[in-house]
């Protein structure tokens, strides 16, 4: 059978698959040859800005994600938090100067934050950088925490993009989810949002639950399709370690989805979804009249973000210590730590690790080739001005070349992409494509090729913020 489709979750497997934060050589700044001129170092002077709301409700039986369920928030220290890591990093970044292209609230949920908060983060944000009045701002809502009038306040906070954790429009499937709404509290909350975000409401939904049949997927797809907006994402179910869903597929309680069916889901889905009038714009994402998002394309397009809150990712180039390469952060995970953190030293950055040239162009690589534009040579050109993408790609009888010939790539002066058909299969990919690149990289690499087991310099034991 096909290889399966790729799944799910657009930031978080790809920022994986491009080693997010992997431990590195963690080069001095201005040490050795990568002083040169340094890849990204030349991008435009633009940022975006991830905020991570670290609570929920309910855990649902599916999620891994970096999010607490508490009695009670402290709202007000959250939110000070936020807004004091935000300043800070705009301030140690180079971002400081910059135009914010887009602001995004997730989670854990957000929506369960008052609009108080968003409105004091932004404020926060345009304070100490350029947000123009219509950079986009995009806000996770739960259809659990999702009245009409949160939502209007949200707006009033300056929230202009809304995504809605739909998952399913099936009151059994959402049950196996864990999930606390019904699919018709979900219908409603969505179009409550399409009232004041007409255009700009993007639903979530999950595929390949157990024992989910194709039939069950189409009919789900059908119903979301007479509900939704222009901005869908279909995100195929990973069973992740430590999930309580995980747990009962591996105790043999439910039935994992088969991989052949997992990609006829996901192509029946895609012609569905192609037919309706999207662009399949992304492995997990689809949008119709220009509905992309601005702030997902950032991550993929590998420009500079900054991550504000517990677990936040962020990439950007410092200021001072020599001033120009990328580095990758993580903020610390737990929120308690986090908020100590902040509190003594102004932001609560857990990890810090500077990316070699070659760790950045791997990520321009995993994370570009995830969208339906690939990678442009200017892109390329900007985090390796040395080695064209010709040069890399272009040598006969290597992975592309095989790749191309199956219909999966093209390579031309467009650029490196995947097609339609490579899409779905470039978890397969991938891999070959970064060992192409690695090889072809070899002699000319200021450092040795990343590889596991390095130590990292950047993480310090005992979870401890790090400065600055
Ligand atoms: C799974 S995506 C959903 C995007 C949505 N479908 C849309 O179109 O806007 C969003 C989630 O990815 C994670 N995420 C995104 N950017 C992140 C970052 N910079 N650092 C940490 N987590 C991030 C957060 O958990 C966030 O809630
Ligand atoms: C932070 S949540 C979205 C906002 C809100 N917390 C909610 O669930 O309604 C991010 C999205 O990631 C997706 N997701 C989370 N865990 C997943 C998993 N194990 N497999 C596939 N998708 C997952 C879900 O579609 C979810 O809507
Ligand atoms: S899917 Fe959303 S609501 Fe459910 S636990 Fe994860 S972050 Fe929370």
């Amino acid at each position: 059978g096909a290889a399966g489709p790729m799944a799910a979750r657009g930031w978080r497997r790809a920022a994986a698959a491009a080693a997010a934060v992997r431990p590195g050589p963690g080069r001095a700044p201005g040490a050795g040859p990568a002083s040169e001129p340094v890849p990204g170092a030349a991008a435009p002077a633009a940022a975006s800005v991830y905020v991570h709301w670290p609570y929920c409700r309910k855990r649902c039986s599916y999620c891994s994600f970096n999010t607490y369920v508490v009695p009670t928030v402290d709202e007000a220290a959250v939110r000070a938090c936020l807004v004091q890591e935000a300043r800070t990093l705009l301030q140690l970044s180079q971002v400081k100067r910059w135009v914010i292209t887009s602001v995004f609230f997730g989670g854990g949920t957000p929506s369960l934050a008052s609009p108080g908060t968003i409105a004091a983060v932004l404020e926060a944000v345009a304070g100490a950088a350029h947000l123009p009045a219509g950079a986009e701002v995009t806000l996770e809502a739960n259809p659990s925490s999702t009245t009409t009038q949160r939502l209007a306040g949200f707006k009033a906070a300056g929230v202009n993009r809304l995504s809605i954790g739909v998952q399913s429009l099936d009151d059994a499937e959402l049950r196996l989810l864990g999930r606390e709404h019904t699919a018709a509290e979900a219908q409603a909350a969505v179009e409550a949002a399409r009232g004041l975000f007409p255009g700009r409401t993007s639903i979530d939904l999950i595929f390949g639950l157990p024992r989910q049949s194709l039939d069950a997927w189409t009919q789900g797809l059908e119903a979301a399709l007479g509900l939704c907006d222009d901005h869908i994402s279909l995100y195929q179910l990973t069973l992740e370690w430590g999930t309580a869903l995980a747990a009962q597929v591996r105790g043999r309680a439910l039935p994992a989805p088969p991989q052949d069916l997992l990609a006829d889901m996901y192509q029946a889905a895609r012609t569905t979804l192609v037919a309706a009038g999207f662009r399949h714009y992304e492995v997990s994402n689809f949008a119709r009249k220009g509905a992309l998002s601005t702030h997902n394309l950032s991550y993929w397009r590998a420009e500079q973000y900054l991550g504000v809150g517990p677990g936040a990712h962020g990439r950007f180039v410092p200021r001072g210590e020599g001033g120009c390469s990328r580095e990758a952060r993580v903020q610390l995970p737990e929120p308690i730590a986090w908020m100590r953190a902040v509190q003594s030293q102004g932001h609560g950055t857990g990890k810090r690790v500077m990316l070699s040239p070659l760790e950045q162009l791997e990520e321009v690589l995993a994370l570009g080739l995830r969208t339906d534009e690939g990678i442009p040579p200017e892109r390329w050109g900007r985090f390796s001005p040395h080695l064209s993408l010709e040069a890399v790609f272009g040598a006969p009888g290597q992975a592309l070349q095989q790749q191309q010939q199956q219909g999966w790539m093209v390579l031309d002066g467009g650029g490196l992409r995947c097609t339609a058909r490579g899409l779905a299969v470039l978890d397969s990919l991938l891999p070959d494509l970064l060992c192409q690149l690695q090889r072809a990289w070899g002699p000319a690499a200021p450092g040795p090729a990343p590889g596991p087991g390095r130590k990292d310099p950047g993480a310090v034991p005992g979870g401890d913020a790090v400065g600055p």
